[in-house]
């Protein structure tokens, strides 16, 4: 079958940068152009607008020197504004070649905003147009409101249209501006404006205020649109844009006809990255990249996908670079259990097995959070028996905290029959214990791995003496691996959790470190 091919510009860096509390540094942009465009692979990237300020100007011109080195400078676009020299001046300095030009596409918008009449608006747009063109500029334009406009003004709509297809327009660029549409409207809407203008080349851009964001990508595209506008972890303006992960995962499943160029495999890597970047958390439900989207809870389903995958869907989690796992928790049955030790490579009698789920679950009941790294400690809790032998010791430490001086930590660790001491200051208590616990490595030549996220937990009530969890995510070679600590103290916590990852990598001889490291990834590359 021939494929129609849908071109995929990703607004992450300007729309999704209009998510409430969002902005993106120079360098954060760069790194996230130069992924979507190298290793997602989408069309084309929106990535500011223009005039926003100094630093969105430095943001542009260093995503624009890096694109004129390597062959992606058509691919950068801006968005501007019907403002005579003004955008197209900025733009210019700032190095950018594409304009996606801001014009009116409602009535409303256009009489109450820019109070001015169809006739002398589309006169500003050619003089814009004109301009661009003179200085190498090339031009794509947005009716803004458009969906507003098709309800309300559709005459306006057709006018402004009749006088955009004649001018040196490339794309003509639809916006749900408030999400508004109905799936059934996107695709009446769009199929009436591709009728009638065959010739054209015309975009879709949706917005999630009612969560119908995919259905109205999905009408929009079987209306014939010629591209979408998406961006990553559906950011953007209030309840921001259509997904970039979900749209593409759709597509593929669902809409056999049509093809884009992105690479399904890059879109955790770049989800993850947005969400560290921005600061704004993925939710842990949000399809394909949230936390536990590919994690079996309930015991009867972990317990079917031993017997013929019974509950397996076309939504591998392979595809995304992701792995299935298998949650911890009042939920779990044996299978949960069994699939979690086998990752680990313990087996347990039947009798024990059933132990250590009771325990899981009576966890679970008190609503901690187990993870598959705190199943060692379990079992030997559980069984009384040596399943962790714990080689590496916190012996002993002192943590200070005083007004106005440096928090401090001394710190005594056991690796076997060694006994090392070390103190350190830091931004607080815990980070003071990490630099004195890293200098205790460093004289092994050792470097300890990378903590990229740090979760507590407090149960609500008030009670200042409540247990406080620590969930604590280290990156080791590129995997993430969760540890866990629980007590009164939230510090104390912390480094129950880094103990148990210091006892993960083993006893630190720089040769046996290395091949522990290789060890604990293949363990957690099947988790
Ligand atoms: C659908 C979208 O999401 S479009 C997103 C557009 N991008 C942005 O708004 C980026 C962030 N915005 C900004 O930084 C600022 O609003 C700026 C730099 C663009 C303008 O700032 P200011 O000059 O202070 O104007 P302010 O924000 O108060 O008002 C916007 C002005 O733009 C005008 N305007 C609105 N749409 C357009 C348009 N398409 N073309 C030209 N001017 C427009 C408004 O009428 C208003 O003009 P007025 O002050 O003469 O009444």
């Amino acid at each position: 079958m021939n494929k129609r091919y849908i071109e995929i510009m990703d607004t992450t860096l300007r729309d999704g940068e209009q998510t409430s509390g969002v902005s993106f540094s120079a360098s954060e942009k760069l790194t996230i152009a130069q992924l979507l465009l190298q290793e997602v692979k989408v069309d084309r990237i929106e990535i500011a607008s223009a005039r926003v300020s100094e630093g969105e100007f430095q943001a542009v011109k260093k995503i624009t020197d890096w694109a004129n080195e390597n062959g992606f400078i058509d691919k950068i676009e801006v968005l501007t504004f019907v403002d005579g020299e003004a955008s197209i001046n900025w733009m210019l300095n700032s190095g950018a070649k594409v304009m996606n030009l801001l014009t009116k596409g409602s009535l409303n918008h256009l009489t109450f905003q820019l109070k001015k009449t169809p006739q002398q608006h589309f006169e500003d747009i050619e003089q814009v147009i004109e301009l661009a063109q003179s200085k190498g500029i090339s031009c794509n334009v947005y009716l803004e409101d458009w969906s507003n406009g098709m309800r309300t003004s559709r005459e306006y709509v057709f006018a402004a249209l009749d006088f955009l297809t004649k001018q040196p327009v490339k794309r003509i660029l639809l916006p749900d501006t408030l999400g508004i549409l109905t799936p059934s409207e996107s695709y009446e809407f769009v199929k009436s404006i591709v009728d009638r203008y065959p010739n054209h080349h015309f975009e879709f851009h949706a917005h999630n205020d009612y969560d119908l964001s995919i259905a109205n990508v999905m009408e929009a595209i079987r209306a014939g649109a010629h591209g979408l506008h998406l961006t990553v972890n559906g950011m953007g303006e209030r309840a921001g844009n259509a997904s970039l992960a979900s749209t593409i995962a759709v597509i593929k499943d669902f809409m056999p006809e049509v093809e884009t160029s992105v690479v399904e495999r890059s879109l955790y890597k770049i989800s993850k990255i947005v969400e560290t970047f921005s600061g704004i958390r993925i939710p842990s439900n949000r399809p394909i990249v949230g936390e536990s989207v590919f994690t079996q809870t309930a015991g009867i389903h972990a317990d079917g996908d031993k017997k013929n995958n019974l509950y397996f869907s076309n939504l591998m989690p392979e595809r995304f670079g992701r792995l299935r796992s298998y949650a911890l928790g009042k939920t779990s049955g044996k299978a949960n259990i069994e699939n979690n030790l086998k990752d680990i490579g313990i087996t347990l009698s039947d009798a024990d097995l059933k132990k250590v789920t009771q325990r899981i679950i009576e966890l679970g009941d008190r609503k901690e959070v187990v993870t598959p790294e705190d199943l060692p400690y379990i079992i030997s809790d559980v069984l009384d028996s040596s399943a962790i032998e714990e080689k590496v010791v916190i012996l002993n430490y002192v943590l200070t905290h005083s007004k106005n001086l440096k928090p401090s930590a001394t710190l005594q660790i056991t690796f076997g029959d060694e006994i090392y001491e070390e103190n350190a200051q830091g931004d607080g208590q815990y980070d003071a214990f990490m630099n004195a616990l890293k200098k205790i490595y460093a004289k092994k030549g050792i470097s300890l791995p990378m903590l990229t996220d740090y979760t507590v937990r407090i149960p609500p009530g008030g009670k200042t003496d409540a247990l406080c969890e620590t969930i604590i995510t280290w990156e080791i070679n590129g995997k993430d691996v969760k540890t866990r600590g629980l007590d009164s103290d939230q510090t104390v916590s912390a480094i129950q959790a880094t103990q148990k990852m210091l006892n993960l990598l083993g006893v630190p001889s720089a040769l046996d470190l290395n091949s522990k490291l290789e060890e604990v990834n293949s363990e957690f590359q099947k988790v």
